[in-house]
């Protein structure tokens, strides 16, 4: 049979366009069967199944939630994460794949296991500055983790360091062929020379960034273009053409958007800030601070200290408002900004991918 490689990853957007970015790099040179294993219910199952890469298949299997706290819902998610490691198990010993390949979140930790036992190379690759939870439990199984930062190997044990390599955040091709004349078809009623601002909440909508956004368009109000990525269980206000455009999720033409962008307000998440970074557009950032592990705001300090971010840690309305509408009246200070984005590593699909690939000849 021919060969097969099990990418997977999940739960959030974050864990999913990046691992995607390596499935179209493996898929340059080549042309073998690819299983992404992730959650029916996860961001994933759409995603994945519309990407458009031949050969790629999605499989769900029962998929829980780990928490760091005790809580009944634990009991049960063990036994969803045991019902995917069987799933896992059945299926890597009926069509044993070359490698595995994760990229984050909760539902990675039934294959990788299973890959483990079955001592089936795996590759993974972390985001963030510090591992999530999923790639710390995943490390031992791991042959490689690609990190995103040079910084991100100290938070690894001793023991897992000689593994542990720097890729950068792999980032999708395709958002590099934007064109800003099919963005301004896409939202009708967009003047020339009045400055595009695009609001991104995360692959899960921010409501906090919703309602400062909210707030302050009576301000904004013919000063700007706001394209506002809202996500979910949040009621947008009606659009205005040429002013306003709420959109609950921004899907393939999400190139298009960010290349009309002269200016971003997003959160914090490590795929969106690498996408703003090596597409040089300048923003405020308002990372994620409750409830939260911390992540987004070491992204984010990390970020401000390149000279094209501001970040605002949970600010109030007012005070976001004015920084905001501040940029927006300051053209040279928003070129002055974005001349400090980039300088990231734009290959890491590509590393990535040669890594796997030198596994499926190995296996081969
Ligand atoms: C709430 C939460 O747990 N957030 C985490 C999640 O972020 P989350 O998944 O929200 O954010 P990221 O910024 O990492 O990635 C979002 C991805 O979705 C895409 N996108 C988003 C919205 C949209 O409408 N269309 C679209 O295409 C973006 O272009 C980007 O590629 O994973 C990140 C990477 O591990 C972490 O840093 C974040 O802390």
């Amino acid at each position: 049979m021919e060969q097969r490689i099990v990418f997977t990853g999940g739960g959030t957007g974050g864990h999913v366009y990046p691992g995607l970015a390596v499935a179209w790099a493996l898929r340059r040179s080549w042309s073998g069967r690819i299983t992404w294993v992730g959650s029916r219910r996860g961001i994933e199952a759409e995603i994945v199944g519309s990407s458009g890469i031949d050969g790629l298949e999605f499989r769900h299997i029962p998929s829980g939630k780990l928490r760091r706290y005790l809580s009944f819902q634990n009991f049960i998610d063990i036994f969803k994460i045991l019902g995917g490691f069987v799933h896992c198990m059945i299926d890597f010993l009926k069509d044993p794949p070359a490698a595995i390949f994760s990229k984050g979140g909760y539902v990675t930790v039934p294959p990788v296991w299973a890959a483990g036992l079955l001592k089936i190379p795996v590759i993974s690759h972390e985001s963030d500055l510090d591992p999530g939870l999923a790639t710390r439990l995943n490390m031992k199984k791991s042959s490689a983790i690609f990190v995103a930062y040079k910084d991100s190997i100290q938070y690894f044990p001793d023991s897992i360091k000689p593994r542990v390599h720097v890729s950068g955040n792999p980032i999708r091709e395709d958002l590099f062929r934007g064109d800003p004349r099919e963005g301004r078809s896409l939202f009708p009623g967009i003047r020339e020379g009045v400055p595009v601002v695009v609001v991104l909440g995360g692959s899960l909508g921010a409501v906090q960034v919703n309602n400062l956004v909210q707030e302050n368009l009576p301000r904004l109000r013919g000063k700007a273009v706001i394209i506002h990525q809202y996500g979910k269980q949040w009621q947008p206000p009606g659009e205005e053409p040429g002013f306003y455009y709420p959109r609950d999720f921004i899907g393939p033409e999400m190139k298009h958007v960010l290349a009309m962008a002269d200016l971003a307000v997003a959160r914090a998440g490590a795929g969106t800030l690498w996408e703003l970074g090596v597409l040089t557009i300048p923003g405020i950032l308002i990372p994620l601070t409750a409830g939260s592990r911390g992540d987004q705001i070491r992204n984010a300090r990390i970020f401000e200290q390149t000279g094209a971010y501001q970040v605002m840690m949970d600010p109030e309305a007012e005070e976001f408002g004015t920084a905001l509408e501040s940029l927006i009246a300051n053209r040279q200070k928003r070129e002055e900004m974005a001349s400090h984005a980039d300088a990231l590593p734009r290959d890491a699909a590509g590393i990535i991918a040669d890594r796997i690939m030198t596994i499926i000849q190995q296996s081969g």
